[in-house]
């Protein structure tokens, strides 16, 4: 089975590996990934969002908790995330629980975004029905007033959300469409790995 020890052992490094690939390949949103949920009816609804931070822990992304994903996030905590990289001819889908990242890490990342955006995240309510633009640009000047001359502080309701991985899947493009399909299942301590036919 000379395959299988050709599989790299670590999923998160060879994340990394690609990641980095990725970054010097694409010029706009590498870190974009299409972030699926799962609401109370058990209909899948996906977007895409933008991977900021990861580790041997998760994969981070930030957003409004009230929102579409946040809440359905909150009621059913499993996300998938996919990845796909076509300069590269890679796609990475990562399957797992989703945490909510500490306050320090979310005021963390909160305090380094532009101001526009922190404004951004107290005047939106995200994925609520909005009646007219006009509507959305007085909340952004009201709470540009509220704060104005000060720090804008981190909305109780945005933070991150860290999908804690127990399935990550590498798809390299091959020839006549037999493409090559790592999986890293959670097992124990450490990851067990397998091949799917493409
Ligand atoms: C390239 C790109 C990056 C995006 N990044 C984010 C993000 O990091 N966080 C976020 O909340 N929405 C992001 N969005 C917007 C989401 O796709 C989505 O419209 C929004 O979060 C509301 O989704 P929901 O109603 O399913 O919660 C991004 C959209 C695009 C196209």
């Amino acid at each position: 089975m000379l395959h299988r020890v050709m599989i790299p052992p670590d999923p998160i490094q060879r994340f990394a590996e690609l990641f980095e690939r990725a970054k010097q390949a694409i010029a706009v949103d590498p870190n974009a990934m299409v972030v699926a949920t799962v609401g109370d009816d058990g209909r899948p609804s996906a977007r895409v969002v933008l991977l900021k931070d990861f580790d041997a822990r998760g994969f981070v992304f930030y957003t409004n908790h009230e929102s579409r994903k946040g809440r359905e996030a909150r009621a059913h905590p499993h996300a998938a995330l996919c990845f796909y990289w076509q300069p590269l001819n890679e796609q990475v889908r990562v399957e797992g629980r989703v945490e909510r990242v500490t306050d320090a890490e979310a005021d963390a990342y909160f305090h380094s975004r532009a101001r526009g955006s922190q404004v951004g995240a107290w005047a939106s309510l995200q994925s609520q029905p909005l009646a007219t633009r006009e509507q959305l640009e007085a909340r952004v000047a009201e709470v540009e007033q509220k704060y104005a001359g000060q720090p804008v502080p981190r909305p109780p309701h945005w933070s991150g959300f860290r999908v804690v991985p127990d399935r990550i899947e590498f798809w390299h493009a091959q020839e006549s469409r037999l493409h090559d399909r790592h999986v890293y299942l959670r097992e124990g301590g450490g990851w067990r790995t397998e091949m799917l036919y493409p």
